[in-house]
């Protein structure tokens, strides 16, 4: 499946949130969007998963225009964990990743209690399955959310024994907040896993690290335009990220790994600290 987003501009009220937006993804590589705060990520993300249909300029999912796609279809190609998901329901965790089997069937299926389980079972909440999930912390609560979207996503009870590809999309939200260092791995190599499995996988990300880890294509939003697309080592440098996040930053070479490592470089008296002030070391 390939995602093709040509020129796409988007108003929201009086607002115009995104212009002239080109994004092209193709299933089997994980493509990270990042970019400040009120960049435009999510908007683009949303327009993606169908939520605007307003937008001008088109977006074609293996080569169709996502307008003219039946919504039903729509919910059967892709899953989606958006950022702002609030659920006060005293549902309990076994119910809310049932909820990603709910837009095939009505009643769950045996092998859909199958997938349910091996979705708990990934992303490592088995054990909460019968606690209400408004009780839950907020990184068990994204866990939670990556099992329903994982639910939603597989067609059998396991990871790699089907080839998605032309046939599944998973958009993630910034699906690490709130994770510990554990579980946002865990979930960056389940959407790598699904990545390889042929999913396209578009997600939005803060993480330098976690991004120049697993994303195969970056795209660097800025005030609702591209600022720039391409590799990690395209992307990640110290003028890009000081243009689009207004920081220094110095990109290291990993010790270990053949990624780059992006640190915050000693802001130049921006911050200096009232100790280093009196001991005149800065
Ligand atoms: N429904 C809406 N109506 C009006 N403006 C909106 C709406 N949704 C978002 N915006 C505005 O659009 C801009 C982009 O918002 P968006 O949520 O896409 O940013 P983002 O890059 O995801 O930011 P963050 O990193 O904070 O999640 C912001 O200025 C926001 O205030």
């Amino acid at each position: 499946m390939m995602l093709c987003v040509k020129d796409v501009s988007l108003s929201l009220g009086k607002m115009k949130i995104l212009e002239g937006i080109h994004l092209q993804a193709a299933a089997g590589e994980l493509c990270v969007i990042m970019g400040a705060n009120g960049a435009g990520k999510s908007t683009l993300l949303k327009v993606i998963a169908g939520e605007y249909i307003q937008y001008q300029g088109s977006v074609l999912i293996g080569g169709q225009e996502l307008k003219t796609l039946p919504v039903a279809m729509q919910a059967r190609t892709r899953a989606v964990l958006s950022q702002q998901l609030t659920l006060n329901q005293p549902f309990t965790v076994a119910e809310v990743v049932s909820m990603g089997r709910y837009i095939y069937n009505t009643h769950l299926s045996a092998a859909d209690k199958e997938i349910i389980n091996y979705a708990l079972k990934v992303m490592q909440v088995q054990h909460l399955r019968d606690r209400t999930y408004p009780t839950l912390s907020g990184g068990q609560q994204q866990r939670v959310q990556m099992a329903r979207v994982l639910a939603q996503l597989l067609e059998a009870p396991d990871l790699q024994a089907t080839d998605y590809r032309g046939r599944k999309m998973l958009l993630l939200d910034e699906p690490v907040t709130g994770m510990d260092i554990q579980h946002q791995q865990l979930s960056l190599q389940l959407a790598s896993t699904l990545a390889a499995s042929g999913v396209l996988v578009v997600a939005v990300l803060h993480d330098f690290q976690l991004a120049a880890a697993y994303a195969r294509t970056l795209l660097m939003l800025k005030d609702g335009r591209v600022y720039a697309q391409g590799t990690v080592e395209e992307i990640f440098t110290p003028a890009h990220i000081k243009n689009c996040f207004g920081v220094d930053v110095a990109v290291l070479e990993h010790p270990h790994c053949l990624y780059p490592l992006v640190v915050t470089a000693a802001a130049s008296g921006l911050f200096q600290l009232p100790a280093a002030k009196a001991l005149n070391v800065l």
